[in-house]
Parts: C-alpha cells; structure tokens; sequence
C-alpha cells in the first residue's frame, strides 16, 4: 500500500494554551511494499507520523493518503476503521501490551477486534509462533510466565496474525541485547519481504537502518523532514546529520573507508556476506604487505 503525506501539519491541544506543532507542512511518499526506515531525534514527530498513517490522529490540516484511503480533519471514524485493519503496528515495549489469561487468548485479541474470522486465525498460531521462533507448547500458558524476550515475540506475532499490508515498527527492537535486537529484525524483514509489506522502521539505530532499509526519511527539527533517499545517499549527508545528533553508522564509515582504497562498492552495504567478503580480502592483501 502506498503512502503519502500532502502537506501534513499536525498540532496536540489544539487551541489550547498548551498547543504543540509537531509536524509542519509535511510532504512524504513510500512507495508501497517498500522497507522505510524513519530516523530522527526525539521528539522530532515520528510517532505522530505513524500514528497519523492508521488514523489515530488526524491532520490538523493537510491529508495523509494510504492506498485507497483519504484521511484528513473530518474523517469519520467508521471510515477510518477499515483501514486500521490493514495496519500493524509494534509499538516500543509490545510486552507491555499483553493482558490475556493465555498466550492464545492474547493473539487472538487483534483479529478478534478488527472483526477477522478467529477460527481461522487459530489454526495459524503455532506457524505463527514458530514464525517468532518460540514452541506453540505457550499457547494456554499465560503470557507473564514468559521471558520478556518471549513475551515480546508473542506480542509482535499477534500483530502479524491480522495479516497487515502495512507494518509499522515503533523501535520495535528497544532494550533487547544485541543478538536478541538482531535476531528480531532479521525476523521482521524476512516477513515483510515474503508476504510483500509496506513497513516502515522508527528508529533511533543508523545502523539498522543502514541494513534494513532501502529507503531512508530523516526527521529535523521543527516537525519537517531533513532528507530522505536510499540509505547510503542519506549517510553521505553525514554533517547533515550530525547536525540533528545522528551519527553515521559505523557501517557507512567502514564503507567510505573501502572506497577511498578503491574498492566499488557502492551497493554492498545492501549486501553483508558480499561486504564481509571484500573486508576479509582486503584485510589478507594488508598481512600480505606486511
Ligand atoms: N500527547 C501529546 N501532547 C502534547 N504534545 C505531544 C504529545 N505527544 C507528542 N507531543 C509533542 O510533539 C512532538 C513530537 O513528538 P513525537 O512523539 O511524535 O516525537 P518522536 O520523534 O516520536 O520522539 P521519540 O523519538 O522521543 O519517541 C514533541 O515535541 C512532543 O513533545
């Protein structure tokens, strides 16, 4: 499903003395069953977007277009309803989020309220988890018997399970250690590029989404995108980004480092067995030299 924001602002309370801009004259496209990573420093309007892209909140003025769907200030509910059954979202800590008396009972809450039919959806649970990579012998075991590792994979399943056309992924990753932070992604990719997603990547980690992504959209200050592009594009504009307290991934560095020795490899980063094979070539010809 394609995405786009048509000049977009959005402002919290509104006419009150509090009010907030946090997004000012947004212009953003993705194009559908792309990989997005959305980066930017806090408080730079991320989850504003995302939330405005299921109709959580609504634009104070401009529209967000999400494949047939036209949101905009006087969108009705109902007419926002069907969408938010096309749309997962992973919010930061989805453990917390968890309630059920049982591990099934907690996958089956979405669908069972975006109106999918449950018993179909059931039969799917243990593929589901072995998806996640946890044993379906959790299903009738309460979720806070888990780890919060565990934990986090039911939740993150219960989302794939109303089957999404578009994945948003609030920092879905946050807290885990690094294998763990790894392993999940890997997970999350691998799902959207089999079932042919639209997802869309909040994070605070370059490096994520120098590995993840093929396209990149930095949020500045001031509720407006800085740039956006593929992602070694956008790591070029390294002071760009330094400027809004972003660094450029180590990967990129690395990458920047070959190329400055001559190495073509511009398209590598996409790519880590072909770049690990060209740094261990390279770090063989330095022993050689001496
Ligand atoms: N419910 C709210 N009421 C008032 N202001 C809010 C509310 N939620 C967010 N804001 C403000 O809107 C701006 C954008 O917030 P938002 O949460 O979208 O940023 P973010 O980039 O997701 O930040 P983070 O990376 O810290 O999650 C911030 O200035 C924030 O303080």
């Amino acid at each position: 499903m394609h995405i786009s924001f048509e000049n977009v602002s959005y402002s919290y309370m509104r006419g009150s003395p509090f009010e907030k801009q946090a997004l000012d004259h947004v212009n953003i496209k993705i194009a559908s069953k792309t990989f997005t990573a959305l980066v930017g420093s806090t408080g730079s309007g991320k989850s504003t977007l995302m939330q405005l892209i299921n109709g959580l909140l609504l634009p104070t003025s401009g529209q967000v277009q999400c494949g047939d769907f036209r949101l905009h200030r006087k969108s009705k509910r109902k007419e926002v309803k069907p969408l938010r059954r096309k749309i997962g979202m992973v919010f930061q800590y989805p453990e917390h989020q968890l309630f059920g008396a049982t591990v099934e009972e907690d996958m089956l809450f979405g669908p069972k309220h975006l109106g999918l039919d449950v018993e179909r959806v059931r039969k799917r649970l243990p593929k589901l988890l072995d998806v996640v990579g946890i044993s379906d012998e959790v299903l009738p075991v309460s979720p806070f018997n888990l780890s919060g590792g565990q934990m986090r994979r039911v939740a993150i399943a219960g989302v794939l399970a109303t089957d999404p056309e578009v994945l948003i992924l609030d920092e879905p990753a946050a807290g885990l250690d690094p294998a763990g932070h790894r392993a999940l992604l890997d997970v999350l990719k691998d799902w959207h590029d089999r079932h042919g997603l639209t997802t869309i990547l909040v994070t605070h980690d370059m490096e994520d989404a120098a590995r993840y992504a093929e396209e990149v959209i930095v949020m500045g200050t001031g509720g407006k995108p800085l740039t956006s592009g593929a992602p070694l594009q956008v790591f070029r504009e390294a002071e760009l980004l330094a400027d809004i307290g972003l660094a450029t991934p180590p990967s990129v560095r690395m990458v920047r480092a070959l190329q400055k020795a001559g190495w073509d490899i511009d398209n590598l980063l996409m790519e880590p067995e072909a770049l690990a094979a060209v740094v261990a070539e390279q770090w063989a010809s330095v022993k050689e030299e001496g």
